[in-house]
């Protein structure tokens, strides 16, 4: 069989946007919407990726840059399926092992915009870092001395700004990443000429994006080589949905993004799409694949065939999640019942262990607003985010240690807890402590959840109470009876 590079090649454009970040989600959501913008709306762009930790780097290289991406679903009512090789990536960099090429980027006069996404755990401030790094660890630190090096470059020309479009799932991502840079200029002396040219000439964009990505689709990957006709290993299957909300509308003009294919939304008001999207459908994932995946199922659509699992999500979330998302209640529950169709999608087989990465970040980020909002509505505590909570603690409960995880025991079976390694360890710690003290010490951890949640009023004991359920008559036994109280 052929390799994709002996039947297709990429196309030349300028190089207009700088992305760090080289994983599944971007490259099935910015480039392929780029790629298509290049045909669809003649946006004529190309992509440098920057990989942007140290280590093992995928063999782009060895494909031309070139790799497929497979949707899979329902769109509109019917069934959707698309096979787009992605030709729009020029060049892919490593900050660490091509620190000088990378650089050289910041003196291409076409760039005009930098994407990125390095998980919940990229954008952050670390006073070690130092200008002269090459490059500083923290992603904020590397974007700071690019943009610093390309002010100097082009004597702070007013045209040679950069427009930044962070799509990490935190909560305005642009202002925070913002905010971050303006760190380094003050800790590395950088000058007011340099922060006002980053004022006037740069910008931050909050963004909010949405589509279920799932990788390389391993356990099909022959049955796609035999359709596709050639061999890819940077193959790439997601949902044919999608919605990038870009909270700067003068970007529109320049970033022509909306296509028949790609949903992309120029506005002010990113604040309204974020708590929607991330209250109801990753609040959805979080508050149940780790029961869920206790009580024996492993992938998404498992969990919406599963009664027990169901009778979960549609009172957790029309229950306890919907009505505390600031829109008009039947805008989030047509919402809700797409992600509902979303989740259904019989193509995307999204494993639970997968969306189970970092869970404590993702529950407070994710679920603790609603619990909080939902409580104060009803006055009590709302019962399925609750137990969420202690089916968390109970995914997490160990005191077995792996490489750089904790390994969990479903039965007979192990399973990898990958989260921060001092979360880890301070909880296989407690793990060895009496049920009371795990889940105590669990929920005073303030760095956890940003507050003691032992502090609300009676959830303590209440996710005691799940927690010793589940370990006495298992996960999905306890999701049923909880199911059926009112
Ligand atoms: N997969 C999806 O469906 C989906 C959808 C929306 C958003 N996202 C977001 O995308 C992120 C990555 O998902 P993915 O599916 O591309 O995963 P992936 O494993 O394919 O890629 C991870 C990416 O994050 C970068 N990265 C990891 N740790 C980092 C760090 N400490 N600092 C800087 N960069 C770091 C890696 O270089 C890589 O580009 C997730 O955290 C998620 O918030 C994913
Ligand atoms: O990608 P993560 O690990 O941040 O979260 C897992 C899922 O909730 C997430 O990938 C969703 O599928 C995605 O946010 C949909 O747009």
């Amino acid at each position: 069989m052929k390799e994709i590079q002996e039947i297709y090649s990429p196309e030349s454009h300028p190089v207009r946007i700088m992305q760090f970040g080289e994983g599944n989600f971007l490259r099935a959501f910015v480039d392929y919407a780029v790629d298509v913008a290049n045909e669809e709306n003649g946006l004529d762009a190309s992509v440098a990726i920057v990989i942007p930790i140290a280590g093992e780097r995928p063999q782009f290289a060895a494909q031309k840059n070139l790799y497929t991406v497979c949707l899979r679903g329902q769109q509109e009512g019917a069934p959707y399926k698309e096979n787009r090789v992605v030709k729009c990536v020029d060049r892919v960099l490593s900050a660490y092992a091509d620190y000088d090429a990378y650089m050289q980027l910041a003196e291409l006069a076409s760039l005009r915009f930098v994407v990125s996404n390095t998980t919940e755990a990229g954008i952050v401030y670390d006073p070690a870092c130092a200008l002269a790094d090459k490059p500083p660890k923290a992603f904020p630190a590397k974007l700071t001395q690019f943009l610093y090096a390309r002010f100097r470059h082009f004597a702070g020309a007013a045209d040679k700004g950069l427009h930044m479009l962070p799509v990490e799932l935190i909560e305005n991502n642009g202002q925070e990443l913002k905010r971050c840079v303006l760190a380094y200029v003050k800790l590395w002396n950088l000058g007011a000429d340099f922060a006002a040219w980053l004022d006037t000439a740069c910008s931050f964009a909050d963004t909010l994006v949405d589509r279920i990505v799932v990788g390389y689709p391993r356990a099909e990957a022959a049955a796609y080589e035999e359709e596709l006709g050639y061999r890819d290993a940077l193959l790439n299957q997601a949902e044919p949905f999608s919605l990038w909300v870009i909270g700067n509308p003068a970007l529109e003009k320049e970033l022509p993004l909306a296509s028949s294919k790609f949903h992309a939304i120029f506005t002010d008001d990113v604040v309204k799409y974020k708590e929607r999207k991330v209250r109801i459908l990753n609040g959805a994932h979080t508050s149940m694949v780790l029961g869920a995946y206790l009580a024996g199922l492993d992938y998404v659509g498992d969990c919406m065939k599963d009664p027990i699992v169901r009778t979960q999500l549609d009172q957790s979330v029309y229950g306890e999640i919907v009505p505390t998302v600031h829109l008009p209640e039947a805008e989030s529950r047509a919402f809700a019942a797409a992600v509902f169709e979303r989740f259904e999608n019989p193509f995307v087989h999204h494993a639970l262990l997968s969306i189970s990465l970092n869970s404590i970040s993702k529950w407070r980020a994710r679920v603790l607003p609603s619990f909080r909002d939902s409580r104060k509505h009803t006055g009590r505590l709302p019962k399925w985010l609750t137990y969420s909570l202690a089916a968390l603690l109970a995914f997490y409960h160990t005191t077995d240690r792996g490489e750089n995880c904790l390994i969990g025991h479903r039965g007979t079976e192990t399973y990898e807890i990958h989260d921060d390694a001092d979360k880890l360890e301070r909880l296989a710690a407690w793990a060895a402590l009496p049920a009371k003290d795990y889940v105590h010490n669990a929920l005073a951890a303030e760095d956890f959840w940003g507050e003691d949640l032992t502090e609300i009023d009676g959830l303590e004991a209440k996710v005691l109470e799940h927690f010793e359920r589940i370990a006495a008559v298992g996960a999905k036994a306890h999701i049923e009876e909880l199911g059926k109280v009112s």
